[in-house]
């Protein structure tokens, strides 16, 4: 998909993340982490490795203490101003549970015509706003009558595409993606897998898709990345590392992964 000379679309240098408080205490350290346009890139490791801390600190949710983050060539460490900006045009985050991070006040069309007003500066309640309130929903294989509803009338598979469907508005270049599927069933899981397969396809963002489920990212993604409390002690092709596992850690990893994962959700709806 890209070749070895494509400059990163992301690039993290060293970067470490230390939450305060009472006791200090360093959730990444030294992580540095390529991810290139296009990609799609497994971030694995055990629970408090740093995965979703290294996510936030992407977008600017937790500050980087030392290091850099490179977007698309540009200095994007703990972003403001036009970092900011540049970081919220290009970077999307999803998160595992959509009835969170979705307003349950809003019907599911004011929430999408709110992020497509500011991604395409139209008003919120223009027919164009409409139309592609409509047309993302087709993208994400939901009913346009949902737009109506509001987040406790929809599944979590529905609401996740939803949120999906919110983060794709913006046209991102990077989707990242924390434990998207981890609430849901294996059909809505399949569902929503494919579905970002198909986004991906159609739009050429890269992803790094955080999961605790090894069969996930055989399925899904190019490269897979180890994090072992809070350092990448792994980076390589999925295939390579899965294979090859150059770490005791990683391959206790793999060890855990169910017989059944390899072809889990190929019958899935695309
Ligand atoms: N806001 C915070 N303040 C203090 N410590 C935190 C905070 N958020 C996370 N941590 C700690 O940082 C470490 C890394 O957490 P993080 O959520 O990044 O791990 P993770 O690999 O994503 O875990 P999980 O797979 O369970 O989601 C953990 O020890 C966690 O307790």
């Amino acid at each position: 998909m890209t070749s070895d000379t494509t400059p990163p679309l992301l690039d993290l240098r060293s970067v470490d993340v230390t939450y305060g408080g009472a006791k200090e205490f360093t959730a990444v350290r030294n992580a540095s982490l390529t991810i290139a346009p296009g990609r799609t890139v497994g971030l694995v490791g055990e629970s408090g490795s740093g995965k979703s801390t290294l996510a936030r600190c992407v977008v600017g949710l937790v500050r980087a203490s030392s290091g850099s983050v490179h977007l698309d060539g540009e200095d994007v460490t703990n972003p403001r101003g036009p970092a900011l900006a540049s970081v919220r045009k290009n970077v999307q985050m999803v998160f595992q549970d959509p009835r969170s991070s979705l307003n349950p006040r809003l019907d599911i069309g004011t929430t999408l015509r709110e992020v497509i007003a500011v991604t395409d500066d139209v008003d919120r309640g223009s027919p164009q706003a409409r139309d592609t309130a409509v047309d993302l929903m087709a993208r994400v294989g939901l009913d346009r009558a949902l737009l109506n509803r509001y987040p406790h009338q929809l599944s979590g598979g529905q609401l996740q595409r939803v949120a999906i469907a919110r983060a794709v508005a913006r046209r991102p270049r990077l989707m990242l993606l924390d434990e998207v599927t981890a609430s849901l069933d294996v059909s809505a899981q399949a569902t929503v897998l494919n579905l970002l397969r198909s986004l991906q396809e159609a739009s050429g963002f890269a992803v790094l898709l955080i999961t605790h489920d090894l069969a996930v990212v055989r399925y899904m993604c190019d490269e897979m990345v180890v994090m072992r409390r809070g350092e990448v002690v792994e980076h390589g092709a999925t295939g390579d590392v899965m294979s090859e596992p150059r770490t005791d850690y990683t391959r206790s990893l793999l060890d855990a992964i169910p017989s059944l994962g390899r072809d889990r959700w190929r019958s899935g709806a695309r």
